[in-house]
């Protein structure tokens, strides 16, 4: 018997077994590519409306432990496995990840050719669709197409609002490490205000452990309650949906730290705003980057970074003005990956230095930042 279904806009029905929670998701379905590091993936807020199809065929063979998290509330709509989960077998496991995915009301979807989908992603986009657990094995399918025609699309949609924290609130918690798990800022260098559009916790480890004080502020953050921290420098965070709607409220704001002459950084979808800020336009990829083993180009080095990625918008190139140079090039596409304002400390890259998961080969870009902030801090 089948127990779950992934029904896609087009009315294509592909018929698996249920994993995780009993219920429903529907979304945008994307794929990645990383072969570890599903339950970081799963709670990286910048999957929110979108239904998650893993390409590696073995997912949840570490298990789940309560510490490889990027946020406690997942926005991810669902994920979508090849094959059924088997015994966790990891020194860190504490749970099934099926147990897991229910846990945090999860469905999924194991069973199907993820290949297959994958292929369909990658040469006609990434398609709308419902995934669907029913332990019953009962479906009423016309209405599930409908529902998955109905939904919108991730194009205009803004959702940092949705995941964004609702209180300002100070972080201190840095890397992890072997033997002492995470550790702790204890005495910071500079200030950092973090304008939460969906942060990976990761990210704000990483600042952390670079030397920063940092406080994390709601998405809807005014310019003078982001000043009101008397911050050395400022972070825009990654986060889900379309940068050009969530822009509308967060873009001015960024302008007006830029004017102020503040240090910016930005990954993702707070490196799309600050494009949007500094005149430039973001437009919807057809299918997205999302994996951990995505070479990227430092153009001022030469040098090539092995990359974390999720992203399905991009930063348009022509549209950038003259003050604004591309840093950081993609190998798989020649799409941008990373921007600088010249001559002033705001900088920003689309893919995610932080990893969780991934490699660690973009660390030095924290590190570029709280240099850029000392500079400042000496020159002011
Ligand atoms: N990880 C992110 O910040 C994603 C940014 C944006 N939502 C995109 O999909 O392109």
């Amino acid at each position: 018997m089948h127990t779950a279904l992934l029904v896609l806009a087009d009315g294509t029905v592909l018929k698996g077994r249920g994993l995780g929670a009993a219920g429903s998701a529907v979304g945008e379905v994307c794929f990645n590519t990383s072969m570890t590091g599903y339950q970081e993936i799963m709670t990286d807020p910048s999957y929110a409306g979108q239904i998650i199809n893993f390409t590696f065929p073995h997912i949840g063979n570490t298990g789940a432990n309560g510490e490889d998290i990027e946020t406690i509330t997942p926005a991810a709509r669902g994920c979508i496995l090849s094959a059924d989960i088997t015994q966790p077998s990891n020194w860190r496991a504490a749970q099934h990840f099926d147990a897991w995915l229910k846990s945090y009301n999860l469905p999924g979807l194991a069973g199907i050719d993820t290949r297959k989908l994958t292929r369909r992603i990658r040469d006609g986009g990434a398609p709308n669709g419902v995934l669907v657990h029913n332990p019953e094995g009962i479906f009423d399918i016309p209405a599930l197409v409908a529902e998955a025609k109905a939904w919108p699309g991730l194009d205009g949609m803004d959702l940092a609002k949705d995941v964004s924290c609702r209180q300002t609130f100070n972080w201190d918690e840095s890397t992890w490490a072997l033997g002492r798990g995470y550790g702790h800022q204890s005495a910071p260098a500079y200030r950092i205000v973090a304008i939460d559009y969906g942060a990976k916790r990761n990210i704000l480890r990483c600042l952390a452990a670079a030397g920063c004080a940092v406080t994390v502020v709601p998405a809807t953050a005014t310019t003078a309650d982001v000043l009101r921290h008397r911050p050395d420098g400022v972070f825009l965070s990654n986060g889900p949906g379309d940068p050009a709607a969530t822009g509308e409220y967060a873009v001015p704001v960024i302008r007006e730290l830029i004017a102020q002459g503040l240090p910016v950084f930005g990954i993702c979808l707070g490196h799309q705003m600050l494009a949007l800020a500094l005149g430039g336009k973001t437009e919807k990829m057809a299918r997205g980057h999302r994996g951990a083993n995505h070479p990227v180009k430092d153009l001022t080095t030469g040098k090539v970074e092995i990359t974390s990625q999720n992203h399905g918008f991009q930063v348009m190139p022509e549209s950038l003005p003259s003050n604004v140079r591309v840093t950081h090039q993609s190998l798989f596409d020649g799409s941008v990956e990373g921007l600088e304002l010249t001559g002033k400390p705001v900088f920003s890259v689309q893919y995610h230095p932080e990893a969780s998961p991934g490699p660690q080969d973009s660390h030095y870009l924290f590190h570029r930042f709280v240099e850029k902030i000392a500079q400042h801090k000496a020159g002011a």
